[in-house]
């Protein structure tokens, strides 16, 4: 007799998601106990071996809740007698910048980063699912945002993998209890006091009940096509960024001019962070107005965006600089 079909399932998401990489490196699963990751881990364990890798484990103590450091040492015993080697528990402080959750996130990738770089990890595996995956797109549209977030969470980003996007919150359960791993439940996950908890319990859940099952399904799928068409314009931009500078990192107007408005937008957004205006608070606002410099100029001095950057349009170009730098070259201009 064959494996339980979820385990089957599971464990061929993370085949598919290791193939190719060179023998005998090392992949390590970010583990928090819950059942996603746990499955993950017991997944891994099974295939690293056969796919001539080397697999280990490392969890994150966020030390947020009551029994967190326990709870730690017990997800190193499960992944240890998983066979996993080497496993680590990191201790990270959490701040508050931005709420709990967004610090809590930020720390964990950061100890997440460092123990893959102190082991040489070529590969680190997280537990995310469709479910998670439908959720960021559903929280996405009702926030207004662009394809490239509407594509939610890439399977394959930098070192991170995430070979569950494909398969439902509801199999990855069934096969980690079918392998017997106890799953430890995070009370966060049932707090209706978070926007993605109500998500998850109550709109995804009446969604279903009133346009039919399987709208889990086709939310990931629109966020798997949106990637492709997020990932096309992005590599154009970047085309198209080459071709619209100059030597003096200065974007040639007419060249801008010709492009469409999605490409145009990406070309200013990327050299707009590159300028120093932070990614996470430069809002399509803020491009939308950079953008009417190029497409609906009346002679307008400049734009300012987060992080103190000053755009400004001079002889044909614009320019992305610091207040002051951007200050000078007007006063240059008038003189
Ligand atoms: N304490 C932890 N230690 C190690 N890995 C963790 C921990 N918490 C979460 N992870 C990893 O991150 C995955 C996603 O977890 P969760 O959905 O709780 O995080 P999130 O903050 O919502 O997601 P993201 O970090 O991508 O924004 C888990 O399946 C697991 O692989």
């Amino acid at each position: 007799m064959g494996p339980d079909p979820a385990v089957a399932a599971v464990r061929s998401a993370v085949r598919e998601s290791l193939g190719g990489r060179p023998s005998g490196g090392l992949v390590l699963v970010a583990c928090s106990g819950g059942a996603d990751s746990l499955a993950l881990a017991g997944a891994l364990a099974f295939t690293a071996v056969r796919a001539g890798l080397r697999a280990g484990g490392v969890t994150v103590d966020h030390g947020l809740q009551e029994g967190s450091a326990a709870r730690a040492d017990e997800v190193v015993k499960v992944l240890r007698s998983l066979g996993l080697d080497p496993v680590e528990s990191v201790a990270v402080s959490v701040g508050r910048a931005g709420g709990p959750e967004a610090a809590a996130r930020e720390a964990r990738y950061t100890a997440l980063n460092e123990a893959a770089e102190r082991l040489g990890a070529g590969a680190v595996l997280l537990g995310h699912t469709l479910d998670d995956q439908a959720e960021t797109v559903l929280l996405g549209l009702a926030r207004g945002s662009g394809a490239r977030s509407l594509a939610g969470m890439a399977p394959c980003a930098g070192r991170y993998l995430r070979p569950f996007l494909g398969l439902t919150r509801a199999e990855v359960r069934r096969a980690c209890l079918a392998m017997g791993l106890a799953p430890w439940d995070d009370p966060h996950n049932e707090d209706t006091a978070y926007t993605r908890v109500r998500v998850r319990k109550k709109v995804l859940p009446l969604l279903e009940e009133e346009l039919g099952p399987g709208v889990s399904e086709a939310l990931a799928r629109t966020a798997a096509q949106l990637r492709e068409d997020a990932d096309a314009l992005d590599a154009w931009a970047a085309r198209a960024l080459e071709e619209a500078r100059d030597f003096d990192h200065a974007l040639d107007v007419r060249t801008l001019e010709g492009l469409p408005r999605a490409v145009r937008s990406r070309v200013l957004r990327r050299v707009a962070v590159a300028a120093g205006s932070p990614a996470g608070t430069l809002a399509s606002v803020h491009v939308a107005a950079v953008d009417r410099l190029v497409t609906a100029w009346h002679g307008q001095r400049g734009v300012d965006l987060p992080g103190g950057i000053r755009v400004i349009r001079r002889y044909g170009k614009l320019h992305f600089g610091t207040a002051e730098v951007a200050g000078s070259g007007e006063t240059r201009r008038k003189a």
